[in-house]
């Protein structure tokens, strides 16, 4: 039989050169480009290559020789292991140096269009403890380290904890995560921790079995606290014990939930949510305005920072109060709320028919009367008939998810001519292929990187484009 040419070869003594997308960073060797993760720039290292393709090979790090300047020490015990905080490794300082490099490659190569004099990246004040929401998730199988295994010792595999990349059925238990303030690590423990003792029978993905399937916790900016459970089916004993545990040791929780879920997968926006102690939602809080977060609601995950990508968005808006502002991809209507009481009068648009019930609700309880919200596919909404009922837009936000704008929409665009459009994106390469497109009639005024997410490889941008 033939053998796989070079597959798993060792490749020795090589520079990592710089960090590239997704997060990898870019070696070569004979000419050839290796793209190689859990390294930073400058380290020296043995690689065992993974996959080989014509023009490059992915490899991962088995030795390291030399280790780079702009390395610093992990702070937490499942780096490398866990998919999450992957580049702690790094000073935060260069993350970011990466991070507005990494939208400054992807508009000049992909978008050709001229580009201003960047603004700096609006950096995270906190680097730790940032986000507001968790799903940890149930596994009767835990994963189990190398060092573990070797150890020889007995270890109790009912996991509570995060998803081992790209294993769908790989659980590892968490001991303490840096990435959500407390209670989050002390709930997750208090949980878990109860539940073995109990003898309750945790998730196993594979054979879709077992009661306890995850666990969603939401700290707020307002010191609100959700916490929901999710089950496989409907044990009531067993529920109302660990909700009754949870009211008794977490008094702090304003919003304890449970979902029975029996589906195959763990999405619950089709299923009652039941409240078992507390209101069915929390509040997150912008300059006042309160935004109404349910079970099934999005909100910006890192809350502080969505609070200078609004400002950001609504400064680059250049709003006086006489505005007709269109937002599209709104979400739970946050950005049209917050520009709200400098508009005249904002639209906003979006997919998900429960996110545009809260977009509602968020006006209603601030006390705002000058939105109106539409439900549907951005293609077919943003319409000739919508545009003649509400009129030209004077400025556009748009906030699309990672795949970018449709095309119909970009040429929507291009027909409805609003003065000033403020491209709010989490993918520089799909927003450089958009503003490719918006240069018919567009140029691009101001470029503002701003980092939602320290120790990951994720970036924002926002582009101001100026009618031409
Ligand atoms: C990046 S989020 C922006 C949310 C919001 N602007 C915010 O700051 O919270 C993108 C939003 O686009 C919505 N979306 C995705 N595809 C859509 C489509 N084809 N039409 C309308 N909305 C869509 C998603 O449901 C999501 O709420």
């Amino acid at each position: 039989m033939r053998k796989k040419k070079n597959k798993f070869e060792i490749l020795e003594n090589i520079k990592i050169e710089e960090m590239v997308a997704e997060g990898k960073c870019l070696a070569r060797h004979n000419n050839m480009v290796i793209f190689v993760g859990g390294v930073a720039p400058g380290d020296v290292v043995d690689l065992r290559v993974t996959r080989k393709k014509k023009s490059f090979m992915e490899a991962v790090p088995v030795a390291f020789r030399e280790y780079s300047e702009l390395r610093v020490e992990p702070f937490c015990q499942h780096f490398g292991v866990c998919g999450g905080c992957k580049w702690q490794h790094i000073s935060y300082e260069t993350q970011l140096h990466y991070k507005q490099k990494q939208v400054k490659d992807n508009l000049e190569r992909i978008g050709k269009v001229t580009l201003p004099e960047f603004d700096p990246i609006l950096g995270s004040e906190k680097t730790k403890y940032y986000r507001n929401k968790l799903e940890y998730t149930f596994s009767g199988n835990g994963w189990l380290t190398d060092e573990q295994i070797k150890s020889g010792e007995e270890f109790d595999r009912n996991a509570l904890g995060f998803h081992i990349p790209g294993r769908f059925d790989k659980i590892l238990d968490i001991e303490h995560c840096y990435l959500q303030p407390a209670p989050s690590n002390a709930v997750r423990l208090e949980v878990r921790d109860y539940a073995r003792k109990h003898g309750l029978d945790f998730y196993n993905a594979v054979k879709q079995e077992g009661f306890l399937r995850n666990l969603i916790i939401r700290t707020a900016n307002t010191g609100e606290v959700m916490v929901i459970l999710q089950v496989k089916y409907d044990d009531q004993e067993a529920i109302l014990g660990i909700m009754k545990h949870l009211e008794e040791t977490f008094p702090e929780i304003t919003s304890l939930q449970y979902v029975v879920n029996p589906k195959g997968n763990e999405t619950y926006h089709d299923l009652d949510v039941v409240c078992y102690k507390g209101l069915p939602y929390i509040h997150e809080e912008m300059e006042g305005i309160k935004f109404r977060v349910g079970p099934k609601s999005f909100y910006q995950t890192n809350a502080d920072q969505a609070y200078e990508l609004y400002k950001k968005t609504r400064e680059l808006a250049a709003l006086t109060g006489n505005e007709l502002v269109y937002d599209l991809y709104t979400g739970a209507g946050t950005i049209a709320n917050f520009v709200a009481r400098q508009s005249r009068e904002v639209i906003g648009i979006e997919y998900v028919p429960s996110a545009i019930e809260d977009a509602k609700i968020n006006s209603q309880i601030n006390d705002i009367t000058n939105t109106t919200f539409y439900a549907g596919d951005m293609k077919d909404i943003l319409s000739d008939e919508l545009i003649a009922r509400h009129g030209r837009p004077d400025v556009v936000i748009t906030d699309p998810p990672r795949a970018g704008m449709h095309q119909d929409v970009v040429e929507k665009l291009l027909q409805v001519h609003a003065d000033r459009i403020v491209y709010v994106s989490c993918n520089p390469a799909t927003q450089a292929r958009d503003l490719e497109l918006l240069s018919e009639k567009y140029e691009v005024t101001r470029v503002q990187p701003v980092d939602m997410f320290p120790q990951t490889h994720h970036v924002e941008n926002i582009v101001l484009l100026t009618a031409k």
